[in-house]
């Protein structure tokens, strides 16, 4: 069988837990099939040159992982730069956080020139090559230009916005265009092969050529939506292990007089955790019989800190729950735990059990794993009612949970009351419903339907 060649800006050792949805399902896939696992090493060399890197190769299982440094410049042109202060804001439809500094194409070329370079002699004839999210876009169109003939796939982990949108961007061609080197093109949702779609003839003057295939710039590509899973069964256990039982029981006693709400996410502004948190203030305001119950323990996963923005978003939620707390605590009940730290994920499971209501508010997001993660956690005979934005790409295969417009404060705050006074038959039946669905479309099931996808292209001649 072909060896498996993944590459993403984010590697990990599948044998050990992470934060972030990409670095988890990545690993749980490599984890399966065995292969190469391509990207940065986390490390920046201060004083290196750019457009360098030294590479490390370490065996972890059956997953050889291979890294290379970044130089302080290309860093943080590449990485802070252009993937996170140009395509992240944008792609989720942040146009007012966007920095479209001139000096960050640079580096993002860089460093996808450098991946190439460094990539291509670590390729053997039949390897399957499946490229991971915005970071490396046009790393296909640089393989290609250095004769690489494999097949190559590229997921996108995060949505993809309207045309108009994208259009902001002045490199915006160049980067669709650099998306027909690939074979094939996943995306997290039918929203994104629409906008796909929409941009491919409006802007691209291409066509759809039906079965999901597209051509544009005298070439054709497939494009389909393969929304992301979790590894269900390995969750379960995670969930039945002593570390999630014992978390379980401690957050049962802690808060036996208590209805818990959680929020589980890197503390990012698409996450809409502001919002959230006005939202149960809200709750707290219009039906007082909360009071002294109804805490939301916020787990904010410090991510990207040298990006001004989410220092913006740190201070705005400090002062969001400080007020809340200040407002309607109590001596012996403060409605907001809010902690600003990373919760090792074997603790997941245990959280997500112990509460009535998990909150997945994101104003815009490719999936969300926790939504998947927390269904999973929950007692069949007993679950908890998840609260989905509809913006999230987990909102089209979730929708016995209860969709919520983020941006509006009023209706969360009765979708959060109606969650918590839901009559037990229809969590039951919700979450038998929700919990099917995760499993049909599991993290198995999405690597082995990208992959057929992929080795079913035509290739290149
Ligand atoms: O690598 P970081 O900059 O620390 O960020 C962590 C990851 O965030 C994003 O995750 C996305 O992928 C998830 C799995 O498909 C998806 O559920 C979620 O909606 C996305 O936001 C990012 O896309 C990854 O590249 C980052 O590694
Ligand atoms: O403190 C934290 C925060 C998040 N996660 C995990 O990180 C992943 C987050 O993935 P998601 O798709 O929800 O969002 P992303 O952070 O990738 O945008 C999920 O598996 C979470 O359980 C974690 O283990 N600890």
């Amino acid at each position: 069988m072909a060896r498996l060649v993944v590459i993403s800006n984010r590697v990990a050792d599948p044998r050990k837990p992470a934060a972030g949805g990409l670095a988890v399902a990545l690993g749980e896939s490599l984890q399966q099939t065995g292969g190469l696992w391509f990207g940065w090493s986390g490390t920046i060399v201060e004083d290196g040159p750019t457009g360098e890197g030294e590479m490390h190769r370490q065996q972890a299982g059956k997953v050889t992982l291979a890294t290379l440094d970044l130089s302080r410049e290309d860093h943080d042109a590449y990485y802070l730069g252009y993937s996170n202060k140009v395509l992240w804001p944008v792609f989720h439809n942040r146009l007012d956080l966007a920095n479209f500094d001139a000096g960050f194409i640079g580096g993002y070329r860089r460093v996808n020139q450098l991946f190439a370079r460094k990539l291509l002699p670590l390729l053997q004839p039949d390897d399957i090559i499946w490229v991971h999210d915005y970071h490396l876009i046009p790393l296909a169109a640089e393989l290609r230009a250095m004769g690489c003939k494999q097949k190559i796939g590229f997921f996108l982990h995060i949505p993809l916005p309207p045309q108009i949108i994208l259009a902001a961007i002045p490199q915006h061609e160049w980067l669709m265009r650099s998306l027909f080197a690939y074979d094939v093109v996943g995306f997290q949702a039918q929203q994104d092969v629409q906008h796909f779609d929409r941009y491919v003839s409006n802007e691209a003057h291409g066509e759809s050529l039906g079965h999901d295939r597209f051509r544009a710039w005298g070439q054709t590509v497939r494009a389909s939506a393969f929304p992301i899973g979790i590894d269900v069964d390995e969750f379960l256990a995670l969930t039945h292990a002593k570390e999630a039982r014992d978390m379980h029981e401690t957050m049962k006693r802690e808060y036996s007089q208590r209805r818990l709400l959680l929020g589980i996410d890197r503390l990012d502004y698409s996450k809409g955790i502001p919002q959230r948190a006005r939202a149960f203030r809200e709750l707290l305001a219009r039906y007082p019989e909360n009071h002294r119950s109804a805490t939301l323990i916020q787990i904010a996963s410090p991510t990207r800190e040298d990006v001004d923005a989410y220092g913006d978003i740190r201070r705005e939620l400090e002062s969001l729950c400080g007020a809340i707390n200040g407002d309607y605590g109590e001596l012996d009940w403060m409605p907001v735990r809010y902690i600003h730290r990373t919760v090792a994920r074997k603790r997941v499971p245990g959280l997500c059990r112990a509460a009535a209501v998990g909150l997945v508010t994101p104003l815009r997001d490719g999936m969300n794993l926790v939504a998947k993660e927390y269904v999973a956690a929950q007692d069949p005979a007993d679950p908890g009612v998840l609260v989905l934005s509809r913006f999230a790409g987990a909102a089209e295969q979730l929708k016995e949970a209860l969709l919520v417009n983020p941006y509006d404060t009023h209706g969360t705050a009765e979708t959060i009351q109606q969650a918590l006074h839901m009559p037990l038959e229809e969590r039951r039946a919700r979450h038998q419903k929700l919990l099917a669905r995760i499993r049909e479309q599991d993290v198995h099931w999405w690597r082995r339907t990208f992959l057929e996808a992929l080795r079913d292209a035509p290739g290149v001649e």
